[in-house]
C-alpha cells in the first residue's frame, strides 16, 4: 500500500473512557491526515454520552466484553461472548474493507484484532498502563507492534514487539481556555483557587465523600467536584449546604475543568494521569483499589517517582489527607509549579502523531 494512500483504520476502544478517550484522539488525528477511521464502541451509557459530541466521526458498537474475576460458569458466557464478538468484527471488517485494526486495550479489542489478523490485516494493540493488563498481554500475540503508554510496561512485552508512543490526549484539551471564563462556565468564583475532583470516568464514591467533608471543614478553595452519574443524586444532596462546591454527574468539557483548576484530585487511571501531564497539572492520586492487577498503583507511583504528583491509597484517605495537599501543594505555588513542571516533563503531546505514523508506515520513524 502507498504511503499516501488513505487507509481505513477500525480502533477497537469500547467500555471505559479510558479506552474510548486515546481512541478518539487517534481517529481525530487520522481523519485529519485524510484516512477513513471507525471506532468500535460498547453498547453501555458511558460510551455513548461520551461520543455524542463528536458528530464527524464513525461508531459502531459491538458487545464489550469483561472476563469475570473468578473462574465460575460466567466463564462459559465470557468466552461465547468473544466468539460472538469476534464474528460480528470479522463481518465488520470485511464490510468496511479494513486495512488495519487497533485495539485500545481490554477484552474488548481482542475480538475484533484477532478477526484482523485472521484476514491477514496490520494489527496493533496499545496498552497505556504502566503494568499493562491481561487481555492486552493475549491480544499482543496476534499483534505486528504493541505501542506502549509508558517505557515501564515495555517489561511485559518481548522488546522486539513494542513502541514507546505515549497515550493520545483527545484534541481539543490542547485548546487554550481562559481561567476566567472556565470559572464562570461552571458557576464559580473566578478568583478563589479550585479544587477538581474526579473519579475516572465512571465516578467513585468515597472519593467524593472525603471531599465533601473536606469542603466542609475548610472553604480556602472551592471545588468542582465530578461526581460520576451514578453518585450523582447524593453528592448533590449532601454538597446543597456548600455553594463553594459545584457538582456535575459527567463533563464533556474537560479542557474547562482543567483550565479552571488550580490542583486535582484524582483516580490514577492513564487517561487521567496523561491529560495531567498534557495540561500541567498538580494532583493528589488516590488509585482505584480493585482495578486489575492494582494497575493504578502502578501508573500512580511513575507519577510520584517524577514528583508530578502525591499518591494516596483509599484505605488511607482521609479529609485531612486532602486539606493538606490543598494547602501544602495548590495553595502553596512555589510547590505547585514546581509539581506542575515535573507533570508536564511527563508529557508526550505527540502521541497521537506518532500512532497515526505508526498506522500508515508500521514503524515510528
Ligand atoms: C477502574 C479502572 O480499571 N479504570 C481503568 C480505565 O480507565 P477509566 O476510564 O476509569 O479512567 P481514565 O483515567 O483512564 O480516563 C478517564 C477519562 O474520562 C474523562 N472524564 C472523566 C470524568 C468526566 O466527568 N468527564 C470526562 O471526560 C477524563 O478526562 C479521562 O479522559 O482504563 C484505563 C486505561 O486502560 C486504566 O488506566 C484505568 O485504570
Amino acid at each position: 500500500m502507498s504511503q499516501t494512500e488513505p487507509l481505513t483504520v477500525v480502533i477497537a476502544c469500547g467500555g471505559t473512557g479510558g479506552h474510548l478517550f486515546p481512541g478518539i484522539a487517534v481517529a481525530q488525528e487520522l481523519k485529519r491526515k485524510g484516512h477513513r477511521p471507525i471506532l468500535l464502541i460498547s453498547m453501555k451509557s458511558v460510551d455513548a454520552q461520551a461520543s455524542n459530541k463528536y458528530e464527524d466521526l464513525e461508531f459502531r458498537p459491538v458487545e464489550a466484553i469483561a472476563m469475570p474475576r473468578l473462574a465460575s460458569l460466567k466463564t462459559f458466557g465470557f468466552v461465547w461472548k468473544l466468539v460472538r464478538t469476534w464474528r460480528s468484527c470479522r463481518r465488520i471488517l470485511r464490510e468496511v474493507k479494513a486495512d488495519v485494526v487497533l485495539g485500545m486495550g481490554g477484552f474488548t479489542s481482542l475480538p475484533p484484532v484477532r478477526a484482523g489478523y485472521g484476514l491477514g490485516l496490520r494489527t496493533y494493540v496499545h496498552d497505556s498502563n504502566a503494568l499493562p493488563g491481561k487481555a492486552n498481554r493475549l491480544t499482543a500475540r496476534w499483534c505486528d507492534a504493541v505501542l506502549l503508554g509508558v517505557q515501564e510496561a515495555s517489561h511485559y512485552f518481548p522488546k522486539s514487539e513494542c513502541m514507546v508512543t505515549g497515550t493520545p490526549v483527545r484534541a481539543e484539551l490542547a485548546r487554550s481556555v481562559n481561567v476566567v471564563f472556565a470559572r464562570e462556565a461552571f458557576g464559580l468564583d473566578t478568583i478563589r483557587p479550585v479544587v477538581l475532583s474526579m473519579g475516572g470516568s465512571q465516578g467513585a464514591k468515597q472519593l467524593n465523600t472525603h471531599v465533601l467533608e473536606a469542603a466542609r471543614r475548610d472553604a480556602s478553595v472551592q471545588y468542582l467536584l465530578l461526581a460520576g452519574t451514578a453518585d450523582y443524586e447524593r453528592v448533590q444532596k449532601m454538597a446543597a449546604d456548600l455553594p463553594h462546591v459545584k457538582v456535575l454527574p459527567f463533563c464533556s468539557d474537560m479542557a474547562s475543568a482543567y483550565a479552571a483548576a488550580d490542583g486535582v484530585i484524582c483516580r490514577s487511571g492513564a487517561s487521567s494521569l496523561t491529560e495531567l501531564a498534557a495540561l500541567g497539572k498538580a494532583a493528589l492520586l488516590v488509585p482505584y483499589p480493585f482495578a486489575a492487577d492494582d494497575h493504578q498503583m502502578h501508573n500512580a507511583r511513575v507519577y510520584a517517582a517524577h514528583g508530578a504528583a502525591r499518591v494516596n491509597g483509599q484505605e488511607t484517605l482521609s479529609p485531612e489527607v486532602i486539606l493538606s495537599f490543598v494547602h501544602e501543594i495548590v495553595l502553596n505555588r512555589e510547590a505547585r509549579e514546581e509539581m506542575e513542571s515535573a507533570a508536564r516533563a511527563l508529557s508526550s503531546d505527540d502521541a497521537a502523531q506518532k500512532i497515526a505514523h505508526v498506522l500508515e508506515h508500521s514503524t515510528l520513524s
